[in-house]
């Protein structure tokens, strides 16, 4: 496994000490699972800067640390990573930045992780490199070591080939991935939208979910580096949650969690990295107009928001979050009463047992993305729910809404929709609520995040159908 992150992060305890905290995001949560049940290596950056480790053992996983210095932080993993190709990914939500400088040291940290790899790779083995901080890794790698088999999965939409063509570095971004056998995506579309881009910026054809490489000079197929691009949307470890919703600590928890918020009658719930694909202002929006109406009355009704720290030097970020704290201070400030919030807002990280005690003392989940990859807390939230109470309410621009059928489906960007969608949640019939809920468990019961590996490794093991294709 290569991915940017490891698992875990080393950060400074309060006496300057150093401990090991689990990394953010919901690529950690699927892949971390996946591993603790396999012998294979992961390959990734610890989180802090400035520092070579030896390879060590966390929870069952045998990690081997790439490091980053000061500059590959700023120009690899905050400017071209997060300033270049995650707003790109994400319909330009803002602009996207470009700059020699970035896409020079992404090439520079892209091959560290490809030589990383390389050396420790056995023989003939299967390397899964994630995420679009290491697209170039694929074709890298292969000209390293073309005994291997190599897959590649795009945690992030792809784009449309209009947005995508913006990319001053599209044809190496895109020859990069096609260094594997096998790209994955979280939806259909993002996978046609690769090939697409593949037809139109490169020199191969596309045949059904194939990109062929030209023939040999000679006039002969190559059969060599033929990839092809699927939809394997992401899961959870739905038994995992599933039995931690049974903890009686974590019931207890959630229990004192609506106690201390004055045992309002709905507890809505939003949990989101600080990040500006999330939708945050335009939920809250709502959410305000709800309250202003009178439609959703404080002391019946209370919001926590999670916003946790993410990405917190890149200047859209921070922007971002002064936006949020503006518009929470202002609704708090117009609607609270003496004993009452309307926003209990926490910007802070929690762990995982915490976070099942927010989705159980919650009746509704609020994921109103204007783009996401998949969206993990909108799967977790409905399997800790094996009551099959609450409901969820969610963006049809993230992709667990082509899983999650039965939320209550909405346009975030449609104001007037989205207050109707959370009003149609919060008064929904608890027997169509509950026959919801159920049909959706059962779904992530069935799709879980070990069937999301076991289908893509199966996938990659396959042999080229080469007749059928050259
Ligand atoms: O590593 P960071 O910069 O701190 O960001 C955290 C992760 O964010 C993104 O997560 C994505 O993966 C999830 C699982 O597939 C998916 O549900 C979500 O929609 C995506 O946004 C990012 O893709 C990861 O690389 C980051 O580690
Ligand atoms: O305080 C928090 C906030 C989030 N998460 C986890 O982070 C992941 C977020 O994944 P998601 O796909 O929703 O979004 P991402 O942050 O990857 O864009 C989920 O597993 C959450 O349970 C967490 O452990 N603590």
């Amino acid at each position: 496994m290569v991915a940017n992150r490891l698992p875990v992060d080393r950060v400074e305890g309060e006496d300057g000490e150093l401990l090991w905290r689990r990394s953010p995001g919901g690529l950690v949560t699927a892949i971390a699972p996946v591993m603790q049940e396999s012998d294979g290596a992961w390959v990734g950056w610890h989180g802090a800067t400035g520092e070579e480790l030896p390879p060590f053992e966390n929870e069952n996983i045998h990690l081997i640390p790439v490091p980053l210095d000061d500059e590959d932080f700023e120009l690899y993993y905050e400017g071209f990573s997060n300033s270049t190709l995650w707003p790109l990914y994400h319909d330009v939500i803002v602009p996207p930045e470009f700059h020699r400088t970035w896409w020079d040291n992404y090439k520079k940290v892209n091959k560290r992780f490809a030589d990383a790899t390389a050396k420790v790779a056995n023989k003939g083995a299967t390397v899964w490199v994630q995420d679009y901080q290491l697209q170039l890794v694929p074709k890298l790698l292969r000209e390293l070591r073309p005994d291997l088999r190599i897959g590649f999965f795009n945690h992030i939409p792809f784009p449309s080939p209009e947005i995508f063509s913006q990319l001053p570095w599209r044809r190496q971004i895109l020859e990069g991935l096609a260094g594997a056998d096998l790209v994955g995506f979280q939806r259909t579309a993002d996978a046609s939208n690769f090939l697409r881009s593949m037809r139109r910026y490169t020199d191969r054809t596309v045949k059904g979910s194939w990109a062929i490489p030209p023939a040999h000079l000679d006039g002969s197929a190559s059969t060599r580096n033929i990839c092809r691009a699927e939809a394997h949307p992401i899961s959870i470890d739905t038994a995992q949650v599933a039995e931690l919703a049974h903890d009686p600590e974590i019931i207890a928890r959630a229990k004192q969690i609506r106690k201390e918020l004055g045992n309002p009658k709905t507890v809505l719930l939003g949990v989101d990295r600080l990040d500006y694909t999330k939708g945050l202002r335009h939920r809250l929006k709502a959410y305000g107009e709800l309250l202003a109406d009178g439609e959703l009355v404080v002391g019946q009704t209370c919001l926590v928001q999670v916003a946790s720290p993410s990405r917190e030097n890149v200047e859209r970020y921070a922007q971002l979050r002064d936006q949020v704290e503006l518009m929470v201070g202002s609704l708090n400030g117009e609607h609270d009463t003496m004993g009452h919030t309307a926003v209990r807002y926490l910007h802070h990280s929690y762990p995982l047992r915490e976070m099942i005690a927010l989705y159980l003392a919650a009746d509704i989940m609020l994921v109103t993305a204007l783009r996401d990859g998949m969206n993990l807390v909108a799967k977790e939230f409905v399997a800790a729910h094996t009551d099959n109470s609450g409901m969820l309410v969610l963006s049809e621009f993230a992709g667990a809404a082509d899983q999650l059928t039965q939320s209550v489906l909405v346009n975030p960007h449609d104001i007037d929709g989205m207050k109707s969608g959370i009003l149609r949640a919060v008064h929904m019939d608890p027997l169509e609520s509950s026959r919801r809920m159920r049909r959706m468990r059962r779904h992530l019961k069935e799709h879980d995040v070990a069937r999301w590996s076991d289908t893509f490794l199966t996938a990659l093991s396959q042999p080229l159908p080469v007749d059928t294709l050259v």
